[in-house]
């Protein structure tokens, strides 16, 4: 479902260049749930935007669900994005001044002009992550854990057949961290693959992964 093959990234700035992964190659298979660990810079956010197609490796190949998506352009890579990943952001990347449903909305709005299937997907989804009871508030007036809940909602309305996941529970209490994970085990038995870059215990406590893969220096080491 999710294949890196030799993959390079390096960042250049004014200042330096940072050889953030050196050949890194991994394989997340259908219904896979893989937790990412490592210590902070080793390149975790990295291989999850390599995957989203957020970003190009330097070198080496990416591929989603059949499709090379570190060789597409913009808009087909946006495509491949849309159509089967959730992604969960570390941080959040919601629009403060559209409300929890408008912003939960926006990556159905090119796919599936049906406004009364719009509203149905939505509710259920803001149902589903406990946070209906915000649905016409701006996201700026919300706290952390809200808007996490908001973007766990957000990476969820299109049933994607991916969840990509940075540091998911990082603002939710151990109540609503539980819930969380709870709803990923649900997704996972639904086929649904996962790859959650985390240090939260609790997916170590509850044995959630298949298979955790620990990255040190832009290194696969375990
Ligand atoms: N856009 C960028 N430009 C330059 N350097 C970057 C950029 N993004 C990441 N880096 C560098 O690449 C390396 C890997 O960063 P990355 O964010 O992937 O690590 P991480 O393991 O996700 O860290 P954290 O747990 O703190 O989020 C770090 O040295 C970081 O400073």
């Amino acid at each position: 479902m999710i294949v890196l093959e030799n993959v390079y990234k390096q960042y250049e700035t004014s200042a330096q260049r940072v050889d953030a992964l050196q050949n890194i190659s991994l394989h997340v298979k259908e219904g896979e749930c893989v937790i990412l660990k490592g210590a902070s810079g080793s390149g975790k956010s990295t291989i999850l935007s390599l995957i989203a197609g957020l970003c190009k490796p330097s070198s080496g190949n990416v591929m989603v669900d059949g499709a090379s998506i570190s060789k597409l352009i913009d808009p087909f890579s946006a495509h491949v994005r849309r159509e089967k990943i959730g992604f969960i952001f570390q941080r959040f990347h919601l629009i403060s001044n559209l409300s929890v449903k408008e912003n939960i909305l926006l990556p159905l709005i090119p796919s599936n002009p049906d406004a009364k299937v719009l509203d149905a997907k939505v509710n259920a989804v803001m149902q589903r992550c406990e946070i209906a009871h915000k649905a016409n508030t701006l996201t700026r007036y919300l706290s952390g854990g809200e808007q996490q809940r908001v973007s766990i909602a957000r990476a969820l309305v299109n049933s994607p057949k991916i969840i990509l996941a940075d540091e998911p529970t990082a603002n939710l209490d151990e109540t609503l961290s539980l819930h969380f994970i709870d709803m990923l085990r649900s997704l996972k038995n639904e086929g649904v693959s996962m790859l959650i870059a985390t240090h939260d215990p609790l997916f170590f406590q509850l044995e959630f992964a298949d298979r955790i893969i620990e990255v040190k220096h832009g290194v696969i080491v375990g």
